[in-house]
């Protein structure tokens, strides 16, 4: 009897503790949709069915019309959802000293991932200023430009490959494809060596930046219960980066210091930038360890993700790629190539990559966490975020709404003609790299690789959809953070100047 009774008392105990914060947003007079039992309102952050950005599309399209902002439940926790563009702009650009750091920066532990300490991303309030700045002056201009030659042999080398492995007539995943050209490239940029991603059977470094953001089932469950479970950050560690990942990149950095003063080489690459911050500050070699590896995981997969996906859309639309096709060749000098500056000019190409970034924008959605109490308010409905409260922004919800894109599920790049990109930007309802002080701090970068990419592939090549993509239509892939599609994005490349 006392048995029975014991049980009870601990599945009432367990409802209670799940269910407490259910009512948090109703009391606040927020509306919310009817949270779930363990599933609070976003299910598929446990099951991992679909991905977490299906869940926030429901409560998205359900709520826009009547509300600036959503109260939801994850788990038992309350988050704020923000549903227009003016409050998103309240929270990333005009209040950022209450929403200065991101949902992440508590979370990395400095002892298990010291490698990704100094990632700006992961830092918060005064270190992140700190490290911030800090990084910024790698993405002058000048510094771009020293290292366009460096992509631009890494290109050469792309279309190679693209040319002999066509002759095979398999199709190719242009997501693979695109990840060995910014591993080729962030490499060489970085530590100096050629990656050969495009010549290797298994290349070492693609291999590794393989495992450095590949999320695992488990790593996706703590990160769920530190989210879910506050109290449990105490006693879960999380550990991005596996060991063996960590030693191999530190080594290479090791490897690349020693060479280049061992021979004294001069290169205006980010290596370069790190020794003159070590010789100025001098940082440890942990840090500059650190720094290298920050570049290395947030230069090659996000742009990555981004470039694949602008490939499958010129793929799908021929007047698009032919018209960008002609665009590209009447800026090429005579020997076939486009200088860093004329790259720039080809506004089409600047359009039809960022028409492919809303779209499949990499990261679906970004985040504040509230850091000093404040009001938001908007057409006379106000919500109080408490300090420590996780706001979500919601990137491609907004990419899709037919409020600010029309036909907003199709590629149409002539959209951002007469240069009316500032304007979506301005409006916070185009982020592809979020916005505000926190913006992604490597977007030039970004920029010049992927349309260095793209224009090479566009100039050599005619490209189709192949069937073995499952495009119908594309899902995002439950198991990354990311905006990865399930299955890949398979095409097929025709050469245009037959050897
Ligand atoms: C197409 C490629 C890329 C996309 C779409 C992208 C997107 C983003 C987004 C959405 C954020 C969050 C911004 C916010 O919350 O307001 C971010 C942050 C960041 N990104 Fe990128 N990114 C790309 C490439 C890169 C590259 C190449 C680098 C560096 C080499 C980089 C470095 C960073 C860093 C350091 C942050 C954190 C900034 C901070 O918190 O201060 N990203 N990026």
């Amino acid at each position: 009897m006392i048995f029975i009774f014991l049980i009870l008392a601990i599945v009432v105990l367990v409802y209670v503790y799940l269910t407490w914060n259910f009512d948090y947003w109703s009391k606040r007079g927020v509306p919310s949709p009817k949270a779930k039992i363990l599933f609070g309102d976003l299910p598929n952050g446990l099951t991992r069915k679909k991905h977490i950005a299906y869940d926030i599309q429901a409560i998205y399209d359900d709520f826009k019309a009547k509300t600036p902002f959503v109260g939801i439940i994850q788990t038992r926790d309350p988050r704020l959802l923000i549903l227009e563009p003016e409050v998103v702009k309240d929270v990333l650009i005009r209040k950022f000293n209450n929403f200065r750091n991101s949902e992440f920066t508590d979370m990395i532990d400095t002892e298990q991932d010291p490698l990704f300490a100094q990632n700006p991303f992961f830092l918060k309030d005064d270190e992140w200023k700190e490290k911030r700045a800090e990084i910024t002056p790698a993405f002058t201009t000048n510094r771009l430009k020293a290292l366009y030659p460096l992509i631009q042999d890494v290109s050469v080398r792309m279309v190679k490959y693209i040319n002999d492995e066509s002759k095979k007539s398999d199709p190719f995943d242009a997501r693979e494809l695109s990840a060995k050209f910014t591993t080729d490239v962030v490499s060489n940029c970085i530590f100096g060596v050629d990656a050969e991603s495009f010549t290797k059977e298994k290349p070492e470094i693609r291999e590794m930046g393989r495992k450095l953001l590949a999320p695992s089932a488990t790593l996706f469950f703590k990160i769920f219960l530190v989210e879910s479970f506050k109290f449990l950050k105490k006693f879960i560690k999380i550990q991005f980066m596996q060991a063996e990942v960590k030693e191999f990149f530190v080594n290479l950095m090791q490897q690349a210091l020693k060479y280049r003063e061992e021979k004294n080489v001069q290169r205006e690459d980010f290596l370069d930038y790190i020794i003159q911050l070590r010789n100025k500050k001098h940082i440890s070699e942990l840090e500059m360890a650190s720094h290298t590896i920050s570049f290395f995981s947030d230069g090659f997969e996000t742009s990555s993700i981004a470039i694949s996906h602008a490939l499958y859309e010129l793929a799908k639309n021929k007047r698009v790629q032919d018209k960008l096709r002609d665009e590209v060749n009447k800026h090429c000098d005579d020997n076939g190539l486009l200088n860093f500056e004329t790259l720039n000019d080809i506004s089409y190409l600047d359009q039809v990559f960022h028409e492919a970034l809303r779209l499949h924008p990499p990261a679906v959605i970004t985040s504040r966490m509230c850091s000093e109490t404040v009001d938001l308010e908007h057409d006379g409905k106000k919500v109080t975020v408490d300090k420590g409260m996780n706001v979500y922004i919601p990137i491609i919800h907004m990419h899709y709404d037919s409020e600010y894109f029309l036909e907003p599920k199709s590629f149409q790049p002539e959209r951002f003609d007469d240069g009316v990109m500032k304007d979506y930007l301005d409006r916070c309802v185009f982020m592809p790299f979020g916005a505000g002080p926190r913006i992604c701090l490597g977007m030039r970068f970004a920029l010049l690789q992927s349309k260095a990419a793209i224009a090479a592939i566009v100039r050599n090549f005619e490209f189709s959809v192949n069937e073995k993509t499952q495009d119908n239509p594309l899902i995002i892939d439950p198991k990354e953070f990311l905006n990865i599609k399930i299955g890949g994005l398979w095409l097929n490349f025709k050469p245009l100047n037959e050897e």
